[in-house]
């Protein structure tokens, strides 16, 4: 699709929702708004929104044309045929002809497991009912009153209470496979909800498999618990599998066979919209019917079918209440689920069993590794199999290993059919976002390749000396790097030896995925997958895959990927063994508390081991002087302190008990600290999936752990985005007016230029968060409140230049240097 019609599309989509808004209120609608904000500021906000997701999507847009147009012109100068004109499709990751490139994308939207890049308003998918039309059910009284009864949709509810129990998932040979097992009765009720219009339904003469499929996809089965999708590799089901039908029918139809049935009601673009149209009903404004997702594909992604027109279902039955009714019973269901079935992580098979290299699986057994994790079993065969994979998989369950295997295991086939080389090709890169990730995983890569001789493993990451690389690599070759973006790409810029070596490149990996192609990384990891050999394997891996990056991971996927979620769609994305709380409290009171929370921690576990993490690195470096100040056990880790500092501090966290590490997000993301028992998060993380990685440091392979999360009262808007998750609000504690007094002596004792650091560092930082939705005064009013609660007189000034980048040259409040 072009960017102009996706442009057109948004615009007209957050005037929709704007107006809705503005209606909703003028109706006599709550006057107050999450986060306190009046509605005038609330309807500023979602236009804001609804701005910056379309700008979003036009760069997304962008970014993927112009990787095109490289291709192209470099296949121009190797002297290729024109790619676009001839596209070869055995080339995989090839470059492809535009209409090819919008075929992909919506292949990706109609697959099996592509229900979360669907918008609540993608109805079932089938023609509206005559007005009017009574079938055949006596007694009948619809919610109007009217007696029969109109073809009713289809009781969810009961879809999820029995046509799960009929659905076995079993896993006999290491690939997971639903077994369709309906039951005649539940089949016939399965049957009878579809009304006897088969057609209006699709592929009902068919087996039931896209019914079983999503069942699959969306939750987890009574026996076993994490049901990872392989969706990339199932074949599309067509109504009729012999019509040879076209490949967008087929997948129209597919949907209509089962996830369409999910009734989706909001007006919204994106996920935020959705759920606020939840939560308030808005689901009923009426007369509003979209056809196709925000996310649509220009003809592909035009429903053969129309889908029901929202308001002959609304008529009958009250839908905002229904999707809330079954998002309770899942999610309650699925909490209920996890804690029957996840006190392991490992699943039943060996790492003998799946057919790594006898040398490998004694280092393994060396490292206590015997079993698989469930993500392990899930991946394996795939990413040995050479497919290109994305897999989320919640934090702690060992994903590491699961790409570090399959690794290891193309480095000695690569090498095995070449000749010995002084200097070897890199066969694997590994790109991970932080320094300190990149030698986790370059420890456990080594401790895997223990008798591998010959086989190496080096890290390229920010901090060192480049020539000190350089020497590296040469004294010291490898097939397996480990890097962060911008080393590797200073590697790649400088035309060193190794941008020839990566010519030889069979693998590519992306740990923490979303958070590499996000856009702070984004420029970058298109320059490095520009370098890169194009017939490679890809594998991305995360505990979070938001919508956007699956829409944008096919810059490094081809385009028959798998998508493995051993999470699944409408699970907690948390592990279950974590309590996870919240508290609320005004700025000035948040030193106090974290006090308080960590001497009472302290007080009751033995060995205990806490991670705090703070918004930025100053405002770090100004906590963990506090707590030293008040004799507390704490280090102090972020990207301000010089590399050496950062890796003997990380160190020695891994390897201590009864320490606090005081952090930013520089430990949020894939650090493996063992036996972390509480992690607190002070103020709003830059968004959900932060929360959920920096969660995750506690509560690892199946182990208990403690999460809290302490906010201002003005931050709260932030639990609404995350409210699908187990949290629960409590009550302040009882704060000892001696350590009130205490604290103010120690806050006193520490240095002004630390404190001015953390105000700038904290304006910076909620200035940057767009969805905090408050204007520039009042952020500066609440970074003024802020000030006051570190022991501040006055906000520090701000050089010209900062203010004006910030926007907050002229805002009252505001401090310029003279
Ligand atoms: N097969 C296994 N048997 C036993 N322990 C394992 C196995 N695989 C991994 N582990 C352990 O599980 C822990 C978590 O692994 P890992 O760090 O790979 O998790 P992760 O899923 O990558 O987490 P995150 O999402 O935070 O990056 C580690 O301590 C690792 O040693």
């Amino acid at each position: 699709m072009s960017p102009s019609i996706l442009l057109e599309r948004h615009r007209a989509l957050s005037k929709l929702l704007c107006n809705l808004i503005f209606t909703r209120d003028m109706g006599g609608g709550p006057r107050t708004f999450p986060g306190g904000v009046n509605k005038w500021q609330w309807k500023r906000m979602h236009e804001k929104r609804a701005r910056e997701k379309e700008k979003r999507l036009l760069e997304q847009e962008k970014q993927l044309y112009q990787a095109r147009i490289r291709s192209q012109v470099r296949a121009k100068l190797a002297g290729k045929p024109d790619p676009y004109s001839n596209p070869d499709p055995s080339m995989g990751h090839g470059p492809m002809s535009p209409t090819d490139h919008i075929k992909a994308l919506a292949s990706r939207f109609m697959k099996e497991g592509a229900e979360d890049l669907w918008n609540e308003d993608d109805g079932p998918l089938k023609s509206p009912p005559p007005r009017g039309t009574f079938n055949e059910r006596p007694g009948f009284v619809g919610p109007n009153g009217r007696r029969g009864s109109i073809r009713s949709p289809i009781d969810l509810r009961q879809l999820i209470s029995e046509g799960r129990e009929n659905v076995n998932f079993t896993n006999p040979s290491g690939t997971y496979e639903n077994r369709r097992n309906y039951s005649g009765q539940s089949w016939r009720k399965f049957r009878r909800n579809e009304s006897s219009d088969e057609d209006d339904y699709g592929p009902l003469n068919e087996s039931p498999k896209p019914f079983a499929r999503n069942l699959a996809g969306n939750r987890r089965d009574m026996n076993s618990k994490e049901i990872p999708k392989i969706s990339g590799q199932r074949p599309r089901v067509s109504k009729d599998e012999n019509s040879g039908s076209d490949f967008e029918g087929e997948s129209v139809k597919y949907f209509g066979g089962s996830c369409s049935r999910w009734p989706r009601l909001s007006v919204g673009g994106g996920e935020e919209e959705e759920n606020e149209g939840i939560m308030r009903g808005r689901g009923r404004e009426r007369g509003v019917r979209k056809v196709g997702s925000s996310a649509s594909l220009g003809k592909y992604d035009v429903k053969i079918k129309k889908r029901v027109p929202l308001q002959s279902l609304e008529e009958e039955v009250d839908f905002p209440l229904q999707v809330e009714l079954i998002r309770h019973q899942l999610s309650k269901k699925s909490l209920v689920d996890e804690k029957r079935g996840e006190e392991s992580i490992l699943s039943q098979k060996r790492f003998d069993e799946c057919g790594i290299s006898p040398l490998t699986v004694k280092a393994l057994s060396a490292a206590g590794y015997v079993q698989m994790t469930r993500v392990q079993e899930a991946t394996l065969s795939a990413c040995l199999e050479g497919k290109d994979a994305l897999v989320k998989a919640k934090t702690g369950t060992g994903k590491s290993a699961a790409f570090l295997l399959p690794a290891i295991e193309t480095v000695l086939k690569a090498s095995s059919n070449t000749a010995i080389q002084r200097v070897p090709p890199i066969y694997v890169l590994i790109l991970c976002p932080t320094r300190e990730l990149a030698s986790q995983l370059a420890a456990e890569a080594n401790a895997m390749l223990k008798y591998h001789d010959g086989v190496c493993v080096q890290t390229l990451v920010g901090g060192t000396r480049f020539k000190d690389d350089q020497k590296r690599l040469e004294s010291d070759p490898c097939q397996i790097i480990v890097a962060t973006p911008g080393r590797l790409l200073d590697h790649i810029e400088n035309k060193s030896s190794l941008s020839l070596r990566l010519m030889g490149l069979k693998m590519l990996v992306l740990d923490e995925a979303d958070h590499l192609l996000d856009l702070g990384f984004r420029k970058d990891m298109e320059k490095i997958v520009d370098c890169l050999p194009r017939q490679r394997q890809s594998l991305l891996f995360s505990a979070t895959v938001p919508k956007e990056v699956r829409r944008i991971s096919q810059l490094v996927l081809k385009r028959e990927h798998a998508f493995i979620d051993t999470v699944g769609l409408g699970c907690v994305e948390t592990p279950a063994k974590i309590r996870q709380s919240c508290l609320i409290a005004s700025h000035e009171l948040h030193f106090q508390i974290v006090h308080h929370l960590l001497k009472e921690h302290i007080s009751q576990t033995p060995d205990y081991k806490v991670i705090v993490f703070c918004t930025t690195g100053m405002v770090t470096s100004l906590m963990c002087l506090l707590l030293r100040e008040m004799k507390m056990n704490v280090r102090e880790l972020h990207s301000r302190k010089p590399q050496l500092y950062r890796t003997r501090i990380s160190d020695e966290f891994r390897e201590s008990k009864r320490l606090i590490l005081v952090s930013s997000d520089v430990s949020a993301r894939g650090m493996n600290y063992p036996d972390v028992t509480l992690v607190t998060q002070i103020g709003i993380p830059s968004d959900r999936e932060q929360y959920i990685h920096r969660l995750g440091r506690t509560g690892r392979e199946g182990k208990e752990g403690e999460g809290i999360l302490l906010l201002a009262p003005w931050e709260e808007y932030f639990l609404d985005e995350i409210r699908d998750l187990p949290l629960e609000k409590v009550p302040l504690p009882h704060l000892d007016p001696n350590i009130k007094l205490k604290m103010e002596d120690s806050l006193a004792k520490i240095d002004t230029s630390v404190k001015e650091s953390a105000y700038h560092a904290w304006l910076g930082y909620y200035n940057s968060i767009r969805e905090i939705g408050r204007d520039k005064t009042t952020l500066v009013k609440l970074a003024n409140q802020f000030c006051q609660s570190i022991g501040l007189q006055k906000p520090p000034a701000l050089f010209r230049k900062t203010a004006l980048k910030m926007g907050l040259k002229d805002i009252p409040g505001i401090r310029i240097r003279k």
